[in-house]
């Protein structure tokens, strides 16, 4: 196949950030995607309609002139979310979803949920109005090992709220290992599941090959190539549980490459021709369509894209390091060439 053309796409799962890192970003997602679910752990967090408001004017006066990029804003699920802030997000219509960060668990987590249990009438309220809850599903307890935080949240997180709240839409974010697949598979009712491009393509030798590899470091964790494989089998299965949702989590150069440095993959770059990669390489690239394009608007209740966006087998060489605002920013796999490029 030379060329593969496809129905526009969407990002399930973006952070965009704020400020002179959103001007820098923004336009890589508006080329590449329709619309994008924007993650809402900016500092201070995003936890109320009106902060969305305000923050998805910023993105839409961020735009290059003339794109239709379309944010879908996120609340912040917090233990004092209160049910009738649900009740606003609902009938904004540009909240699209409600997002729940363990405390802890990961960038800009802090203001997160410390215990499900007070969240119970938010909860309630979302299932009643309908709206989708994302999920960050990693336990926090230091005592569990960093590669088996998001197991360990299968059984002691999701599996209970799942059979208290039998009627929620639940999106288990940027899944990890073959144990999520499965879940999300089986699971009963309304539950899905995004998926990365780094986590189709990469098992965790990459954070370790000739040395630390800070560029590969994202949370979830990369895991075990069995897991990978499981990945790959899920998105290119053709189950519309499994769809696009790159985590493109942008963090300077200087951040990432630190004694402490910060979790995250910048992927908006290059996401399509990273999928397409995954897709190939697993012999399914016919299958990219439903996973980038139809079945996340299907899930969340929204009409797929009219337009159609074209990929040519022409060499795509990733630039080692990006503007962003005063910092710098490297794109996962920097310097590396990929076959596929997407046409303007
Ligand atoms: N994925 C990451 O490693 N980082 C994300 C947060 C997140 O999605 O967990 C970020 O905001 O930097
Ligand atoms: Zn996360
Ligand atoms: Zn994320």
């Amino acid at each position: 196949m030379q060329t593969y053309e496809l129905t526009r796409p969407d990002d399930w799962h973006l952070h965009l950030r704020d400020g002179e890192a959103l001007a820098a970003v923004l336009p890589d997602t508006a080329r590449q995607f329709a619309r994008a679910i924007v993650m809402p752990n900016l500092k201070p967090p995003v936890t109320t309609v009106a902060l969305a408001e305000a923050y998805r004017q910023r993105i839409v006066a961020a735009l290059p002139a003339g794109s239709d990029f379309e944010p879908l804003m996120t609340l912040y699920l917090t233990d004092n979310t209160q049910p009738d802030e649900i009740a606003k997000a609902r009938q904004s219509g540009f909240v699209h979803a409600v997002k729940l960060y363990p405390a802890g668990a990961t960038t800009n987590s802090d203001f997160g949920v410390t215990d499900l249990k007070h969240c119970r009438a938010a909860l309630e309220a979302m299932q009643e109005a309908d709206l989708v809850l994302c999920v960050h599903g990693e336990v926090t307890d230091a005592a569990i090992d960093v590669f088996d935080r998001e197991k360990v949240f299968i059984d002691d997180v999701l599996i209970p709220l799942r059979r208290d709240f039998p009627n929620l839409r639940i999106v288990f974010e940027h899944i990890t290992t073959a144990e999520a697949a499965t879940y999300v598979a089986e699971a009963e009712g309304r539950v899905a599941a995004t998926i990365t491009a780094h986590h189709l393509l990469y098992n965790r030798n990459a954070l370790f090959k000739g040395g630390v590899r800070p560029h590969y470091y994202c949370l979830p964790v990369l895991k075990r190539e069995h897991h990978r494989e499981a990945l790959v089998a899920a998105a290119t299965s053709g189950n519309p549980r499994f769809f696009l949702g790159t985590d493109s989590a942008p963090h300077g150069k200087a951040d990432k490459e630190a004694d402490c440095g910060c979790a995250g993959c910048y992927t908006a770059l290059h996401a399509l021709e990273l999928y397409a990669t995954a897709f190939e390489n697993a012999g399914c690239l016919d299958r990219l369509e439903g996973f980038a394009s139809w079945f996340g608007p299907d899930f969340y209740g929204l009409p797929r894209n009219a337009g159609r966006i074209r990929l040519e087998r022409k060499p795509l060489t990733i630039p080692t390091s990006l503007e962003f605002g005063a910092k710098q920013l490297v794109p996962l796999a920097a310097g590396e060439t990929l076959s596929w490029s997407l046409i303007d």
